[in-house]
Formats: structure tokens, C-alpha cells, sequence
């Protein structure tokens, strides 16, 4: 038995819930946080039989609470070992000149100044007890653009850097630090994205076989599980189904 103790930010969908699922198999204990309580709750349920379940419902966007969550947990759950800075989205994916701003404020609130928090109020401890890992996630459209990519590539271009920045601050711990950079993932990603719209969401994965939230656990479950003097910087995947285009040429009449 390899007990941990793991804080999963956006663990009520998609990947944070398969990590919860695969992470309690291994019998490590786990904090479950994400603003939407009932589905964290359901899955308290659901995983209290195998393991440890501590529940936060946390906005990441809100400093003083992710400070709060964090300085108020039990005693048992206060050395946190790994911190997975999952919560995140993309929202719209209209051109630049045409999108609603509040939509980008809410990707910079969230993907990066909520990850930062996380990040800046976890990790004193883990240098302090010199052992820890930080996983956050990328997306490999912060090192590929696409139309309609714009602020959210961008987020996830800070996680990338960010990511390799903590890695040089580290140097000389026991700290890792990961960013995993998954493509095309069936979650509820794109009904997020899409503000509800379930056809369009639908679209993205007509056709192909999208990386499922299981694929995206499996990774990270194995690059938690490297020996402690390995550190995977990052790591990219994506479906079989996808790849990149060639440059987008305007031609003028
Ligand atoms: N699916 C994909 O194709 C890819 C996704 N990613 C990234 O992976 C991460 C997880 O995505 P995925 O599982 O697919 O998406 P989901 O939409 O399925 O899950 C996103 C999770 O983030 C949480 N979340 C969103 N905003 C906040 C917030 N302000 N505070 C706390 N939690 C929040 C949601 O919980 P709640 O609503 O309850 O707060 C939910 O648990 C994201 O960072 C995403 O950008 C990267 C590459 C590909
Ligand atoms: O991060 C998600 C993958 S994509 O939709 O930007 O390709």
C-alpha cells in the first residue's frame, strides 16, 4: 500500500472524478474539491468503502477561500502529498474580435489565477516536508493554436511555463512537478464550452474515438507512481483520431 494524501481541484466531472476513482483503489486519501457539492458527495459515497474521502466545495477563483479550505483541514488530511490542479475550462470559441469578455476574465480567473492559488497556499508544505508533487493540467492547445483558441490557449500556455518555472524554483527538493497536455477528451469539456448546447458538444467527438477521463487518470496515476528521483516535466497525448493541420494560407483574389 502507497498512501498518499491527494487534493484534486475540479473533482465533481471529467478527469478529477476518474482521478478520485483510480487514486482510492491505491488507498490513498483523498480531498474532492469543485464548486458543485452534490456530485463530490455522490462520489464521497461512492469511494468511502476503499478509502479516506474529504470533501470541499471551493470556487478556485476565490483566494481567501482556497486559503481557508486549505488551513481548515483535518489533521489527517493536512500533509498534502500531491496536489492536482485539475479545475479548469474553455469557454466559447468565437474569434477574438467577436467574443464576450467576461468569457476570457472567467478562463484567466479560473485556469490560471485559480491553479496559482492552489499552487501558492499547497506547496510551502510539500518544501517544507521535502516530498510532493504538483500535477496541473495543460492542454495541448497551449502549444498549438486554433482558430477560436485564443484566451484559452493562453491559459494553458501559463501552465505549461509555469509549470517548468516551479520545476527551477524546486531544484534541490523533492518536489515534482508535471504538466499533463491531453487533446480531444470526452468530459462535459465542451458542453462547458458550448454553455449547454449538447449538439454542438456532441460534434467535437463525431466520428472519432476521443481520450477518455480514464486515460487522462491512468497517466497521471503512472507519473505519480514514477520512482521518486524520476520527474516527468511533460507529457502530451492525444487520440489516434487526432493530429495537426498544415498552415492556413488567405489567398487574395
Ligand atoms: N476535455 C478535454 O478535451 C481537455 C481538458 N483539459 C483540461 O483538463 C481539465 C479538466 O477538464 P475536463 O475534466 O475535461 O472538464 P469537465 O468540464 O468535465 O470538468 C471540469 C472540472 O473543473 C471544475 N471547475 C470549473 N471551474 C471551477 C472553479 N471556478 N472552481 C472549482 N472547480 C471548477 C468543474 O467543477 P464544478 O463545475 O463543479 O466547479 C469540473 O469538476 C481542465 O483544466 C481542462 O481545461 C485539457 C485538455 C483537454
Ligand atoms: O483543452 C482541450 C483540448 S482542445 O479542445 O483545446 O483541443
Amino acid at each position: 500500500m502507497n498512501e498518499k494524501t491527494i487534493f484534486i481541484t475540479g473533482a465533481s466531472a471529467g478527469f478529477g472524478a476518474a482521478c478520485a476513482r483510480i487514486f482510492s483503489a491505491q488507498g490513498n486519501r483523498l480531498i474532492l474539491t469543485a464548486r458543485r457539492s452534490d456530485p463530490l458527495l455522490t462520489l464521497q459515497r461512492e469511494l468511502s468503502g476503499k478509502t479516506e474521502v474529504h470533501v470541499i466545495p471551493l470556487d478556485v477563483r476565490d483566494r481567501v477561500a482556497v486559503k481557508d479550505a486549505v488551513e481548515s483541514l483535518p489533521e489527517r488530511f493536512r500533509d498534502i502529498d500531491v496536489l492536482i490542479n485539475n479545475a479548469g475550462l474553455a469557454l466559447g470559441l468565437e474569434p477574438a474580435h467577436k467574443v464576450d469578455l467576461d468569457d476570457w476574465e472567467t478562463m484567466v480567473d479560473t485556469n490560471i489565477k485559480g491553479l496559482m492559488y492552489c499552487t501558492r497556499q499547497i506547496l510551502p508544505g510539500m518544501v517544507a516536508r521535502n516530498r510532493g508533487h504538483i500535477v496541473n493540467l495543460g492542454s495541448v492547445a497551449g502549444s498549438w493554436p486554433y482558430p477560436g483558441g485564443n484566451v484559452y490557449g493562453g491559459t494553458k500556455a501559463f501552465v505549461e511555463q509555469f509549470s517548468l518555472n516551479l520545476r527551477c524554483d524546486l531544484l534541490g527538493t523533492r518536489v515534482r512537478v508535471t504538466c499533463i497536455q491531453p487533446g480531444m477528451a470526452e468530459t462535459e469539456f465542451s458542453k462547458v464550452r458550448f454553455k449547454g448546447n449538447e449538439k454542438m458538444a456532441s460534434q467535437v467527438y463525431s466520428g472519432t474515438e476521443a481520450l477518455t477521463a480514464e486515460d487522462i487518470a491512468e497517466t497521471i496515476y503512472w507519473v505519480i507512481n514514477r520512482p521518486e528521483h524520476v520527474n516527468i516535466n511533460t507529457l502530451e497525448l492525444m487520440s489516434i483520431d487526432q493530429a495537426w493541420s498544415p498552415f492556413a494560407v488567405h489567398r487574395r483574389k
